[in-house]
């Protein structure tokens, strides 16, 4: 073995999480490096959803609504699954509904945040982030009256006036990895009497936060990137406990009312945050990210956040060593420093798309952002320093051997 496979294997020999990766199937052979955007299927998945559909829905039919047995029920599913995300977020038991969209919860909790600050009409939003939070955003001012305020990305505060209800930030960024300092920013932003909402699509499973401590108000995340939920697993929105009280959502159906079955005429909500509820939770989803999260049961935040940060530390270590920007073409354009970066690294290269579609024949699953980045997740429970070695080769090779510059890869190869 060479030095670096040596270093490689021994990194992955001292990990605290080296046994995690058996809980997840991942293809033999296959570097995956997308975690970032789908999680692979942990183990203990199928046969949740196999006694979902077996004891539970092909058998117990609308009882399994209820407690039964060793069944807990699928009415509570949205706070039990919010109990499993809430210590990688820095919440407590009972804090954390899951059940909509990213989108979908961002909108309530835009609208929410307007009618909490009646006397401000403007929401901040980061132009760069994944577009949904802009777009959302954009409705909910049509519909409310709001006007939507874009920030400076890197002064994301110089925004914030007198006049804003919401800062509302991508803790880190989908396309660079760039992580904001979340606890300063939120104290920075309250002292201007804003609220802020943080998006942890890209944070949570990879990189811990402490929404408790920061005294952050709103958090949104999806399901599906690093806590391995799925495809279409729901998200989650934590709301600071004090404000559940005044959380005044737009969609207030009949599973956010605090008695569903009395079929009363008015709507009471809820008292706690089940109040963001609507409709009846998609108890599918549910059911497999609930199964999802027990990979995380004995996993300290501090590990996770070690364990990330030496992947993407040999990553780019190697990309510096192996592909300097005056040969390779190649940018590191996620921070170096540790408090400025998440879990990803993001490459800038001219032929990028060329370069993930030629590493995926490879069998190196990465992702390509337009225009011009080739991105590599880190999801610190499954991906091992071996996989981080592997790719690096790989590029390498593809480099050397011209693979992405292949004609098929032409079209998209060409920066608009
Ligand atoms: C930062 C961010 N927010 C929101 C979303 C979208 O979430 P959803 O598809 O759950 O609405 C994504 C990616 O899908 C994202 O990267
Ligand atoms: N969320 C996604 C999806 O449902 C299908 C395909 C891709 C994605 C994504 O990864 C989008 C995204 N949030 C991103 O980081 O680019």
């Amino acid at each position: 073995m060479s030095g670096r496979a040596d270093e490689a294997a021994a990194l992955d020999a001292a990990s605290p999480l080296r046994t995690h990766r058996e809980r997840f199937v991942v293809p033999e052979g296959l570097v995956y490096l997308d975690g970032n955007s789908l999680g692979p299927l942990p183990r203990a998945v199928p046969a949740a959803m196999t006694r979902l559909l077996e004891d539970q829905w092909g058998t117990g039919l609308i009882g399994s609504w209820n407690a039964s047995g060793s069944h807990p029920g699928w009415m509570d599913l949205p706070r039990r699954v919010g109990d499993l995300i809430a210590p990688l977020i820095g919440a407590g038991a009972g804090e954390v509904h899951v059940g909509d969209s990213t989108s979908v919860s961002l909108f309530k909790t835009m609208v929410a945040a307007l009618r909490m600050r009646p006397d401000r009409r403007v929401l901040v939003v980061e132009p760069t982030t994944f577009p949904t939070d802009g777009y959302v955003a954009a409705g909910v001012a049509r519909l409310t009256g709001a006007e939507v305020r874009w920030c400076d990305p890197s002064d994301p505060l110089a925004a914030v006036d007198e006049d804003v209800a919401l800062l509302s930030l991508t803790h880190v960024d989908f396309r660079t990895g760039a992580m904001y300092d979340l606890p300063a920013l939120t104290a920075a932003a309250h002292e201007r009497g804003a609220l802020v909402q943080w998006d942890l699509c890209h944070s949570t499973g990879a990189v811990p936060v402490d929404l408790t401590g920061a005294e952050a108000d709103l958090a949104v995340g999806c399901g599906y990137k690093y806590l391995n939920g799925g495809p279409g697993a729901p998200a989650f929105t934590w709301v600071r406990p004090d404000l559940v009280p005044d959380l005044d959502q737009p969609v207030p159906g009949w599973m956010g009312h605090a008695r569903p079955f009395a079929l009363e005429r008015e709507h009471v909500s809820r008292t706690d945050v089940g109040r963001l509820a609507s409709g009846t939770p998609p108890v599918l989803g549910l059911t497999a990210l609930e199964a999802a999260l027990g990979v995380f049961a004995d996993v300290s935040p501090t590990d996770l956040r070690a364990a990330s940060l030496s992947l993407s530390d040999l990553f780019v270590r190697l990309a510096d060593e192996r592909l300097p920007p005056a040969s390779s073409g190649l940018e590191v354009v996620t921070p170096r420093e540790h408090s400025r970066r998440g879990s990803q690294v993001s490459l800038r290269h001219e032929s990028a798309y060329g370069i993930v579609q030629a590493l995926i024949a490879r069998g190196v699953v990465g992702d390509f952002r337009a225009p011009d980045l080739a991105r590599f997740g880190f999801a610190p429970l499954f991906v091992r320093h071996t996989d981080v070695l592997a790719a690096v080769d790989h590029l390498v090779a593809v480099l050397e051997n011209g693979e992405h510059l292949d004609p098929a890869y032409e079209v998209r190869n060409t920066v608009t």
